[in-house]
């Protein structure tokens, strides 16, 4: 049986979950790929801490020069941010070593520099845990949609966020509650501003738009919210209305080469699509191909076992068929809520008691406006009302006059895109909508 000698980057969340798969798997890992990994080290910031795993004091280390002066074939990197991080997988890269990371940051940021030199120095670099954890998506695009044109992405990327939202509406519970359980359940990520603020799911969706698109769209220049301003009430409304709120990420490429339009954002999608359904630390991504139609993948998008899993998976596929792809770099169309941004949810807030009589008589009027109401929903509390509407062709002066009509102290608290789902078939009624609100 052939040995593979593996060096371990980082002991938490999904690096302990990695050690535990390699051991506690031997046996159908061995029969299946006819090798046996070895852990020779384990690479850790504090030598000190308490470790759950027993035993394996004698492999841990702080020093990565140490790992370096071994024999070593793959690097398994889980230790997250781009420093050292980076540094020390072209390191292991320029050694020889075949590298596994789940570090989104780093492969939305540096993932073609790494690539590049993976490939001059005849070595594998494999990422399939850094997009929606135990989702083999990586894997999909890589092996099995190469000789389609995918021109479409929409995915729930971030576990962390579908799990507080999922809580919110359904438990009713504080956010900062949630929030802290997410954590314990190994989900978030060490900083969870990167969750909650939309940028773990914007790391994502760039490394799929340049697997699907071979386009190169620099993560800071894709328009990104996060999920800090949603808050139950918006919830209940909207689901009175027939939506669910969600952290969408949506990519839609117009044309091969074209324009991409992109985004994270919260996003009302209907009760009746399978996104909607995708609750708790579920993750699912969308694909549109020109043969493959459409594709659904959902599977369990962070914590331990499920990103162990994609990793070790990479390490068993480390010799499998590569892709080639020349990667170009693009510039994003900004559009909040990608291709769906004509429809909205504007959720205001008032400090009169609007009757929803006077609310019909307005809406009446604005109608006349190139605007289209389909559906408006009312929570009261003493004299405050707060209303969720959906509307298509909004615009800026009949905000100013909502703003005016709907009592004291009226102001709009948030708009969101809603999602139409389905495909737009036409490539000019893809430009009017992005045109549209
Ligand atoms: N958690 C999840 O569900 C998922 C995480 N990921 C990604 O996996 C990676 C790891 O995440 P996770 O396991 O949750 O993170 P944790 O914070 O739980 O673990 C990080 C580990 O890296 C070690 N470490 C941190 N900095 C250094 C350093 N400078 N030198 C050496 N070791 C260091 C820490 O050491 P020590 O133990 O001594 O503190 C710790 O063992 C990240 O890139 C994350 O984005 C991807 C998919 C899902
Ligand atoms: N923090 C991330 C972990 C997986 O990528 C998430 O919540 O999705």
């Amino acid at each position: 049986m052939e040995q593979v000698q593996v060096a371990l980057l980082g002991l938490g969340t999904v690096g302990s979950g990695v050690f535990k798969m390699i051991q506690q798997n031997q046996d159908v890992i061995a029969r299946r790929t006819g090798r046996f990994f070895n852990i020779r080290s384990i690479l850790v910031k504090n030598l000190e801490k308490k470790r759950e795993i027993q035993e394996i004091h004698h492999l841990l280390t702080d020093d990565y020069n140490q790992i370096l002066r071994q024999q070593i074939h793959v690097v398994i990197e889980a230790i997250g941010g781009v420093e050292p991080a980076r540094t020390y997988l072209i390191e292991a890269i320029k050694k020889g070593c075949h590298v596994v990371t789940a570090n989104k940051e780093l492969i939305a940021k540096h993932g073609r520099e790494l690539e590049e030199l993976a490939e001059q120095h005849g070595v594998r670099l494999l990422y399939e845990a850094s997009v929606g954890g135990g989702i083999p998506v990586i894997g999909t695009l890589e092996h099995f949609l190469k000789a389609n044109h995918v021109y479409r992405i929409c995915g729930i990327l971030n576990g962390t966020t579908n799990y507080i939202l999922s809580q919110l509406s359904e438990q009713k519970r504080e956010y900062t509650e949630i929030l802290k359980e997410a954590q314990e359940k190994g989900y978030a990520e060490a900083d969870p501003s990167s969750d909650v603020e939309g940028r773990d799911a914007a790391y994502k969706l760039s490394i799929l738009i340049r697997l699907a698109f071979d386009a190169d769209v620099p993560v800071e220049q894709i328009r990104c919210r996060g999920i800090t301003d949603v808050t139950s009430g918006e919830l209940e409304l909207a689901d009175r209305l027939g939506y669910t709120v969600k952290l969408l990420a949506q990519a839609e490429q117009f044309g091969e080469s074209g324009p991409i339009a992109c985004s994270v954002c919260p996003t009302l999608i209907p009760k009746s699509h399978l996104l909607s359904k995708v609750n708790d630390v579920y993750n699912a991504v969308y694909l549109e191909g020109d043969r493959i139609q459409d594709l659904t993948l959902i599977g369990q998008g962070a914590g331990e076992n499920p990103t162990a899993s994609a990793m070790v998976e990479d390490l068993c596929n480390i010799e499998r068929w590569q892709s080639f792809r020349r990667v170009k770099k693009a510039e994003p169309w900004i559009v909040e809520g990608a291709a769906e941004a004509g429809t909205q949810l504007i959720y205001l807030r008032s400090g009169d008691a609007v009757t929803e009589s006077d609310w019909e008589e307005q809406v009446k009027r604005w109608s006349g406006r190139g605007m289209e109401f389909h559906g408006w929903a009312f929570r009261q509390k003493e004299r405050e009302t707060e209303i969720g509407c959906i509307v298509s062709g909004w615009n800026e002066e009949t905000e100013a006059d909502l703003i005016t009509k709907t009592g004291r102290n009226a102001q709009i608290v948030t708009k969101r895109p809603v999602f139409l789902g389905g495909s737009v078939k036409s490539k000019e009624e893809k430009m009017a909508r992005l045109t549209v609100g």
